[in-house]
Order: structure tokens, then sequence, then C-alpha cells
């Protein structure tokens, strides 16, 4: 008898030198978190204003490491402890973002993330926040900027407010040469995107527009701080048509810089009949994950993109491409390695524990 499959909780690393705004971004995260329920895991919550914690109801699910980096202060079996209460069902979690402290190796902390026996997680990506003012100067102190930029998914250059415009383009240049891997995005005061990040759940009853208690208690925009947002395109995509694995992932294999961010089911047809996969991408990291499709459910492919400066018409015609094209166009066996590369690997699934 088969139960339903356990719904991973990603885990996103953000980190970032001193004063960089890890803290900043993290409060902007809570704040417009909406009904996503987010944990946070931080060395010292101190400076996480409360009041974006306790509207974004997270007070009960927040783990203080108290104490130094969080990568030499906590050994795995330590970090697994934490992990093991954020990821209790009762604490619903969506997603959990673990603030690395500012002189922590994040590769060490990503590696752990990866060891980690806790089978509700499943890594969700590196976030690395550099101060576009202190660019320069951050290198010269901390040559190892470079290697953590190099294994970034996604990269905030904040302090966009505080750097001329050519400045930041120098900035954003050198970080997408050092970040090969990574989005790049500018922020001021860690106002991303959050969906860039995670899905946003909606709760319940509110309706696209309506005010929010977070819009009334902040403001839909923090004023006394007000920065265009950058523009984001969006770009969905709902067919019933299955797609070739081989061709979707060509096209993945190519996305574009500016596409942040990936999301959806695909339906791989009769390359894998019995299972719909979720995607999820952040910058270059990529993950499927293969399902059941549930009982009754129409068989759709549903894919929301995300990007800047992206051609959302091209795209399109490329995402057309990866539909199969009638019985002759059937995948062969070997279609579907190039997914299944990206899977966890079957002892990071969770347990199913069938009665
Ligand atoms: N001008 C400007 N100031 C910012 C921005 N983001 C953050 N700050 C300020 O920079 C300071 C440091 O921000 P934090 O968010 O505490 O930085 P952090 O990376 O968490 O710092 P540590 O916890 O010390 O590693 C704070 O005074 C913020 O208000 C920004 O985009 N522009």
């Amino acid at each position: 008898m088969t139960s339903q499959p356990t719904q991973q909780i990603p885990v996103i690393v953000l980190a970032g030198f001193l004063g960089a705004g890890k803290t900043t971004l993290l409060n902007h995260l809570l704040r417009s978190a909406r009904g996503t329920r987010i944990g946070v895991m931080v060395n010292d919550f101190g400076d996480i204003g409360i009041d974006a914690m306790t509207v974004a109801g997270q007070v009960g699910s927040t783990v203080s490491l108290g104490n130094g980096c969080l990568c030499c202060a906590v050994d795995a079996s330590e970090l697994d402890e934490y992990l093991e209460v954020l990821t209790r069902p009762e604490a619903r979690l969506d997603v959990i973002v673990i603030e690395a402290s500012g002189l922590a190796e994040p590769q060490e902390l990503v590696r752990m993330l990866l060891a980690s026996e806790n089978r509700r997680i499943v890594y969700g990506g590196l976030v690395e926040v550099v101060d576009a003012a202190e660019f320069a100067a951050t290198r010269e102190r901390h040559p190892e900027t470079d290697r953590h930029l190099a294994v970034a998914d996604l990269v905030v250059v904040n302090k966009a407010d505080g750097v001329a415009p050519e400045e930041l383009r120098a900035v954003r240049e050198t970080v997408t040469a050092l970040a090969p891997r990574g989005a790049v995005v500018e922020a001021a005061y860690g106002r991303i995107d959050p969906e860039l990040l995670f899905d946003r759940v909606v709760p319940e009853g509110e309706i696209a527009g309506q005010m929010s208690i977070e819009d009334i208690l902040y403001g839909s925009e923090d004023e006394e701080h007000a920065h265009p947002h950058a523009a984001y395109d969006t770009l969905s995509l709902s067919t019933p048509v299955p797609l070739h694995p081989r061709r979707l992932m060509a096209f993945l294999d190519s996305r574009p810089e500016g596409l942040y961010r990936i999301k959806g089911f695909v339906d791989f047809g009769a390359a894998d009949p019995a299972n719909r996969y979720t995607v999820h991408a952040v910058g270059r990291f990529l993950r499927f994950r293969p399902e059941p499709w549930p009982a009754g459910e129409e068989r759709l492919t549903q894919l929301v993109l995300i990007g800047s400066g992206i051609d959302a018409a091209a795209l399109r015609k490329e995402l057309a491409g990866c539909e199969l094209d009638g019985p002759d166009d059937a995948p062969d066996e070997h279609s579907m390695w190039g997914v299944l590369r990206y899977v966890p690997q079957p002892d990071e699934e969770p347990r199913e524990d069938t009665p």
C-alpha cells in the first residue's frame, strides 16, 4: 500500500559578509511572506524585527543558535537536531532559511545540509548577499568572497541605493563573472521578490489586491526607502500535451541568465506515466522530484518562469517546441536520464512509512 508522498521542505542558505544586509533581507522575506510559513535559523535573531516574525507567525518555530559562527559552532548532528525541530509536521513550514554568520563558510553548511539525514528537507540553494558599496573592499579583505560567489545559486547585489549607476553596473558585471552558476539581482534593503526563493502560498480567502495585515502595518512599500522594484517578467504555461524530457532538458540547460526562477509540474507522458515531476530552479540550481499523479487530476504541465529582461515570446516558443508532437515523437527509454540527474538520490528521499 502506498502512502501520500511527504512534501520536502526546501532549506535555503543565506550567506554574505558582515553587514551585507542578510538580516534586512530576511526581515523583508518574513514581512512579505503572507501565507508562506518560513522557518528561520540564525546565529542571533536579536536583529530580526520581532514584529516581522510575529506577523509571519514564526516566533514559535525559530531556533537561535546562540553564539558564534553557525558552521564552526554547530556540527552536523546539532544542525540535524535543529532541523528536526523545524521540520516537525506540526510546525507546518513551507520553507526554512538558515542565515549563516557573516564569517561562516557557506560551502560547509551546504555540505552539511546535503549530508543531512533528515528526510523531510531538500537543499534549496545558496543565496549570497553582497554589499554593492563595499564590494571591492570586501574582496580585498576577504579573498574567499570569490569562492563563495562561485557556488551561489542567487546573488543579491544589495545596497543598490548607495552607489552610482555606473558603479552598480561594474559590481554587477564582476559578480556575474564570479558567479557563473548563479542568477544575479540587484536590491535595496534586501527587497527581492520572495518568489525567487519559494512558492508563495496564498492563504484561503485572500483576494489578489486586497489589503493584508502586513500592508496595513507596514504599507505595501517601505516608503522611507522607496526604490523602484526591479521589473520582473512572469511567463506561465499550462498544457495538456506532455513534454519531451530531452528537449525540456536542452531548454533548461540553455536557459538565459535573466531567468531566475522556474517552478511547477511537468508531465513527461509515456516516459513516466505514473508520476508528475515538480520542478524547482533558482539561478542555475535545478531539482526535479517525481510524485504520483493525484487520482482524478487532469494531467497538465504547469510552469511559471520569472525573470528580468527575458524574451517571453521566445521562451514560450521554445517551451512549445518541447511538447510531444504526435506518436512518432515518443521519447525512448533513455530519454529520462537527463531529468533523473536532477532528482534527489534515493537516500535523500523522504522515507515513507507504509502501514
Ligand atoms: N543604504 C542601505 N543600507 C542597508 C541596505 N540593506 C541593509 N542596510 C543597512 O546595513 C546595515 C547592516 O544590515 P544587516 O541586515 O544587519 O546586515 P547583515 O548582513 O545581517 O549583518 P551581520 O549580521 O552583521 O552579518 C543595517 O544598518 C541596515 O539597515 C541597503 O540596501 N541600503
